[in-house]
């Protein structure tokens, strides 16, 4: 079957990335938290701006080679690598990462804490959960670790005369905190009210003002899906659709249904019309593409569907596309690597670390594995990896 090869920046980051001694890149810097805000916002500016001029991929843009399947598996161990800091003493809270997670409501509270824990069981340093009132105590319960919000409304709470003074009271506070994330996730747990929706695509339009990358899953994805132009052309979006959800997507924007005979070229032109964002279509393999390449995870995994780990995955590529972009603004020298889209390598270290973490629990747990038990892998499965120090 005819498939889509990485294109040349990406290869060349992987052949690369054997040959060079672990973590030669890594970030080890010593500022105080005021520069590392500015650090932050300067990142996030200057791969927009490589983004938007189309320079960061351009080098492959223009050379898409159809190859033998075999070529498409990335090398996600060099990916996990080189993308992830060592623990090192000099630096300060916050610097392995700050996450988001917009999402819980009256129905779904395992979703958003999946996301949020899982953010911090791989290293990020602090994980937040906006979600509305009814979900935040339980969240909160489960796991002291969470920083919590309570802000998000339901219809069924709020008066129609209310509804526009609530919205622009709930975008003000996050507001106050967006300039702090790394990456936001929206959509585990969100539900599908009209109201909590509208208010979710103020969030994720002033995520987009502010240069903050996003991965979009659950029912975010069905919040985009139905309003495309909140993420087209946004090169710091990622979306992780499940089966259902790309099925959708794909009768959205390509008008005709999914195609598993020629699925790279479909996931690669279903990106391409979303203006190049990221998608990662999760399945037996995971396929990721950003228009212009596309790569296959399809190593280890369980053979158990048990819900959430979904979840598991869309807070673990916020954490590694956090960490490639760091990488990325600290690896000046490494032209290949620097012009690699981080928002792909965060997919393709997500997936195989997860796709580890699973088989690893169904060793011990069989048929009983749960997504907690995948949880309680993701540590020493990147460990197994790329050891903290
Ligand atoms: N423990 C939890 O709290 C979990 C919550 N999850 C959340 O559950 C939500 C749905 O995810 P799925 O993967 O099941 O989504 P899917 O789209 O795969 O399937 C959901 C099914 O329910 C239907 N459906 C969902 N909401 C509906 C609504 N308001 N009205 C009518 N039909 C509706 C869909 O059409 C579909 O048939 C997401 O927010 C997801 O994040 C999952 O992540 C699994 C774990
Ligand atoms: N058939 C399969 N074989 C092996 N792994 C799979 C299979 N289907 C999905 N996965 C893995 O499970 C992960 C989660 O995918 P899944 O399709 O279960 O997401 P989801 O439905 O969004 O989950 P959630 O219940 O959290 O919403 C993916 O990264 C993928 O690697
Ligand atoms: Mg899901």
């Amino acid at each position: 079957m005819p498939l889509l090869a990485p294109t040349r920046p990406v290869q060349a980051f992987l052949l690369l990335s054997t040959c060079l001694p672990d973590h030669e890149y890594l970030d080890r810097p010593n500022t105080n938290n005021c520069m590392l805000r500015f650090t932050a916002v300067l990142r996030r500016q200057q791969f927009l701006i490589r983004a938007l001029s189309g320079e960061a991929h351009s080098r492959g843009a223009t050379e898409i080679k159809v190859m033998a399947e075999g070529n498409l598996e990335a090398d996600a161990v060099s990916i996990l690598r080189r993308i992830t800091p060592l623990l090192d003493p000099n630096r300060n809270k916050g610097q392995a990462g700050k996450i988001a997670v917009i999402g819980g409501c009256r129905e779904y509270t395992g979703a958003p804490y999946f996301a949020a824990i899982s953010a911090l069981k791989i290293g990020a340093d602090l994980s937040h959960v906006f979600c509305t009132k009814d979900a935040a105590m339980v969240i909160k319960s489960y796991s002291p670790e969470l920083i919590v919000h309570p802000i998000l409304e339901e219809s069924y709470s709020v008066r129609d005369e209310d509804k526009g003074f609530i919205s622009s009271k709930t975008v003000a506070e996050v507001a106050k905190w967006i300039e702090r994330f790394d990456c936001l996730v929206i959509g585990p747990g969100l539900g599908r009210d009209p109201f909590l929706l509208d208010c979710v695509g103020e969030i994720l339009k002033l995520a987009r003002r502010s240069n903050i990358p996003v991965v979009i899953d659950g029912d975010g994805l069905f919040l985009v899906t139905n309003n495309l132009d909140l993420v087209s052309g946004y090169a710091l979006a990622v979306l992780t659709p499940n089966v259902n959800e790309y099925k959708r997507l794909v009768q959205k924007v390509l008008d005709s249904e999914v195609n598993d005979q020629d699925a790279s070229e479909q996931l690669l032109s279903l990106a391409k019309s979303i203006g190049g964002i990221t998608i990662l279509r999760k399945g037996k393999s995971d396929l990721i593409s950003d228009g212009r390449t596309v790569h296959v995870v399809s190593s280890f995994g369980s053979p158990r569907r048990c819900g959430g780990q979904g979840d598991i995955l869309s807070g673990s590529v916020a954490v590694f596309s956090s960490w490639a972009r760091q990488v990325q603004t600290t690896a000046e020298e490494d032209a290949t690597f620097s012009t690699s889209n981080p928002m792909v390598l965060g997919c393709i270290a997500a997936s195989a670390l997860l796709r580890k973490a699973a088989f690893v629990a169904f060793e011990s747990n069989k048929r009983s594995t749960l997504t907690t038990d995948i949880i309680e892998h993701l540590g020493r499965s990147l460990e197994d990896i790329s050891p903290a120090c």
